[in-house]
């Protein structure tokens, strides 16, 4: 257990002094690196004051979240916001008891004991829940999944790896095979890696993950079978506090069975429980407002964390961070500055990737729903009163309700020639896998600005990203150095994530020399040339807001529910009508219907 020592010595160290903090005396030490023996010391001289305090930061919750304890955002915030500041330090576990102050050292020093290493899993357990430290088993259900496999169990491992899981957790797979627990760690061993920056004590760490992961076969019947896994979890967790997340990734037509059996047979009643819900959420308006209505009888809309990995990413959060940290930035966020915006989510990948359930629910459930509305969401939110998830939440369903009805005048659907003949059952369908559309938010910040969505399958490359193309300068003196094109001097922001995660921003420069040339070029942050580190993946960074409790980054029913009344309309019109989609060449630009959509909104698109 090496990093414990050098983190609860931060926490000593930081000895919390009174109720009031002053977080420069937290950081200091950071600094000196005479503490920070550990994997991260090598960056801390590099990198700036509030990156010191980012990292300090994360391994203060790491090592409180080992012990059982909460870090509430709210510390974390006033740190951010004010690098020096004082302010309340209220720390407290999920059932309610707060730490104040020396508290803390004396409370953990009274863990000390319970995070040591132990021979097996069980012991270990039994060995803190002696201690009072709550447990925390997570269960994945739809175990065998394509989803599960490839992502939210590697993404298990890589939070237990670095640390960022107690150490007294269970991993639970529910499935209705009839696996043994040996059957699920292979299955499942071979998906897990390591992060390339602690590499010492990969194996190890592998096998104690391993070892504190099981298989529940749920069979055919959810209610048996979730008490079969209460039962099991009910063994690990002993007398002690107990909390449980259980992560659903089942198809969409299983969802409530799963969930409502869980909510009779599986809550635990000595801790909280979460439920992770995967998107679409529904098929349309109806159907999703049914899943909501069903999960909201069995439980608190806080205890429900729908997840859509697209918000885990950096490019994401740099959408608020960008806009509200940066003066020269917040000003022009408005239909007086901005021309367009256009969100595009591009894949070089067929449909073959993703052949299971893509078929019943196609690219407008599958990315439309979620990742374009939400980033449009978070992109033209008004200023949250706080980072608080409701606060955020609040915004963003302002802006989904303020989205003009779509109109199938203002969408282009495609769909991928299948010319390998693999993936023959949704070549038989409509299903589309490209979209695009103008939408339109009828508010007073955004009226009148066309958002241009662009989304699709077997595309030329993968490209993620938010563009946003300024107006023209008025009256602009350098006009005619431009000749004719006068796109050429649109000032343009570029928010990558794909194909490398990059903000990136279009500016008119004079060319070095005699003469007076002109000539857009760009500022660019390059995310790998900036910053020296691995990023994590996304489901990571959302089971770690679940474990948290952070609901910021998934979606509230409210906001579920306005995203379908834009699209359930023309969902069913396309129904209804059997719109045919425009047949798309594999790795191309996608259907040319798509640029006269942009020609009609007054926009040209930013291909490469
Ligand atoms: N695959 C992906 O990349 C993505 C998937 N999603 C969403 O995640 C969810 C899972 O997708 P995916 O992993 O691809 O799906 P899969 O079909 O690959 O896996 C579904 C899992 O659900 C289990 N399952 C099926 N029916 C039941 C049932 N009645 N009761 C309990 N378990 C059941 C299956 O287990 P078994 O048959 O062994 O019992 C299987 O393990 C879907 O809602 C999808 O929309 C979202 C984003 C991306
Ligand atoms: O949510 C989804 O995203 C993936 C692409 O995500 P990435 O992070 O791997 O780029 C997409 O392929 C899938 O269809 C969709 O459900």
């Amino acid at each position: 257990m090496a990093p414990l020592p050098i983190a609860m010595a931060t926490l000593h160290h930081f000895s919390f002094p009174s109720p009031e903090l002053k977080f420069s005396s937290v950081y200091h030490p950071v600094t000196s690196g005479s503490i920070y023996n550990g994997y991260g010391s090598s960056i801390m001289p590099s990198i700036c004051g509030l990156k010191i305090c980012t990292v300090a930061k994360i391994r203060i919750r790491r090592v409180l979240r080992q012990c059982g304890l909460h870090v509430p955002r709210k510390v974390e915030k006033a740190a951010e916001k004010s690098y020096g500041a004082k302010f309340d330090v209220h720390l407290h576990n999920e059932s309610g008891s707060t730490f104040q102050g020396p508290q803390i050292v004396k409370s953990l020093n009274d863990k000390t004991a319970t995070i040591s290493d132990t021979k097996s899993s069980k012991e270990n357990l039994h060995q803190k829940r002696d201690s009072g430290v709550p447990s925390l088993c997570i269960a994945v259900i739809g175990a065998t999944g394509e989803l599960a496999r490839n992502k939210v169990f590697p993404a298990l491992f890589a939070l237990y790896y670095s640390g960022h899981l107690p150490q007294n957790v269970g991993i639970f797979g529910y499935s209705r095979k009839k696996l043994s627990d040996t059957d699920l760690r292979d299955m499942i061993a071979g998906s897990l890696t390591c992060r390339v920056d602690h590499h010492e004590n990969c194996e190890d760490k592998l096998e104690k993950f391993l070892a504190q992961t099981y298989h529940i076969d749920g069979g055919y019947c959810n209610k048996e079978g979730m008490s079969k896994l209460s039962a099991r979890m009910e063994q690990l967790e002993g007398e002690g506090e107990a909390n449980r997340i259980f992560y659903l990734s089942v198809p969409q037509e299983v969802l409530l069975d799963v969930a409502l059996s869980l909510a009779e047979g599986a809550q635990t009643k000595h801790g909280w429980n979460r439920v992770i819900i995967e998107k679409p959420f529904g098929f349309d308006a109806i159907s999703s407002q049914r899943i909501t209505h069903s999960l909201q009888s069995k439980f608190e809309e806080s205890q429900i964390y729908r997840i859509d990995h697209l918000l885990g990413k950096d490019l994401i959060e740099n959408l608020t961070v960008m806009r509200f940290s940066n003066l020269v930035f917040e000003p022009l966020w408005s239909r007086t500055y901005i021309r367009n915006v256009q969100v595009v989510f591009s894949q070089e990948c067929g449909i073959e990737a993703r052949g299971r359930y893509f078929d019943g629910y196609g690219t407008i459930r599958d990315i439309v729903h979620s990742h374009i509305l939400q980033t449009i969401a978070l992109f033209a939110m008004e200023q949250p009163v706080s980072l608080d998830g409701e606060d955020i939440r609040n915004e963003k369903v302002k802006v989904l309700r303020s989205i003009r009805k779509l109109d199938l005048g203002d969408v282009v659907l495609g769909q991928l020639k299948d010319e390998s003949n693999k993936a023959e059952n949704y070549m038989k369908s409509l299903t589309p896998t490209f979209f695009a559309a103008a939408l339109y938010i009828e508010n007073a910040r955004w009226d009148g600005v066309p958002f241009l969505i662009k989304t699709g399958m077997g595309l030329m490359k993968n490209r993620v990203e938010i563009r946003i193309q300024f107006r023209h300068v008025p009256g602009n003196i350098y006009r005619e150095r431009f000749g004719q094109n006068i796109d050429l001097d649109t000032n343009e922001l570029i928010l990558r994530d794909q194909p490398e995660e990059a903000i990136l921003l279009k500016v008119n420069n004079k060319v070095p020399g005699l003469g007076l040339m002109l000539d857009a070029s760009e500022l660019n942050l390059l995310y790998r040339d900036r910053y020296n580190v691995e990023v994590p993946d996304s489901y990571e960074h959302l089971l770690l807001d679940v474990i948290d409790g952070d609901s910021h980054l998934f979606m509230r029913s409210d906001e579920v529910a306005a995203a379908w009344e834009i699209l359930s309309p023309i969902i069913h019109e396309i129904d209804r009508h059997k719109v045919t989609p425009e047949l798309y060449e594999a790795g191309g630009r996608g259907p040319v219907g798509a640029y006269y959509l942009g020609a009609k909104h007054g926009v040209r698109w930013a291909d490469d």
